[in-house]
């Protein structure tokens, strides 16, 4: 399998989340994107970083170019599609995902080390966790407020698509442990599809044995996980 890693300007971990994947014997490459999406692509990731800058809202304007039309159509069609931070930001803008990811709380980009529970284990992306395992990720952003209606968030809560919260380090889901603000602690939901994912935290950079904590290995193994349920 190769999982394209989709680099657009402003992009700034691609590199971390080639590496972070090919070091679970992942194959992945970066996909520049005005090249267009491989069609032997078997997984899409798109990675975080300042795309344009974050200029409008982040990741508007990366999800309006032409290869979010053909992530889109992959994604129906069953391809795993994981969008981290950036990421997740193009992935709510694109449609993929539900809701939207807006100004921290603070007001402050916020760079620091979070705990998450895994909510629902029962998804190709936390396939290798169990429900209530708590995770400890880095968190790089300055617009990770998730913010969903009622209608969507409700929606959501009770198609169990919200797979991780913030949390303590004891996995209670408090206003204190949520770093940015985040209706109901959300840190990363599913789209219509499973096999779609977005999240604010970096798996990839708790991967490498030697980035302090492998936690978010099991994240990125749901490309695996993924192509086995399509
Ligand atoms: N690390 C990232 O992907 C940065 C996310 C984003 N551009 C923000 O600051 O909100």
């Amino acid at each position: 399998m190769t999982v394209a890693v989709i680099q657009f300007g402003g992009s700034n971990c691609d590199r971390d989340s080639v590496r972070a994947l090919s070091h679970l014997g992942i194959d992945a490459e970066r996909v520049w994107y005005e090249d267009g999406l491989p069609t032997d692509a078997t997984g899409v990731m798109l990675p975080g970083g300042f795309s344009y800058g974050d200029y409008l809202r982040a990741g508007a304007m990366a999800a309006r170019t032409p290869i979010l039309d053909e992530v889109r159509e992959a994604a129906a069609d069953g391809v795993p599609v994981l969008g981290v931070c950036n990421g997740a930001q193009i992935g709510c803008e694109a449609g993929l995902t539900p809701g939207a990811f807006t100004i921290n709380e603070s007001a402050r980009f916020q760079c620091e080390r979070v705990h998450v529970r895994v909510e629902n284990a029962d998804t190709p992306w936390t396939r290798a966790y169990d429900e209530g395992d708590v995770l400890s990720l880095p968190i790089a952003h300055g617009e990770g407020r998730f913010e969903a209606n009622d209608e969507t968030y409700d929606r959501l809560v009770s198609e169990d698509r919200i797979f991780l919260r913030y949390c303590d380090e004891d996995g209670a889901v408090t206003d204190d442990a949520n770093p940015n603000g985040s209706r109901g602690n959300v840190a990363g939901v599913l789209g219509d599809r499973e096999t779609v994912a977005v999240m604010m935290p970096h798996p990839e950079r708790a991967t490498l044995p030697d980035l302090d904590g492998t936690d978010g290995a099991g994240l990125l193994r749901g490309f695996e996980s993924a192509l086995a349920v399509r």
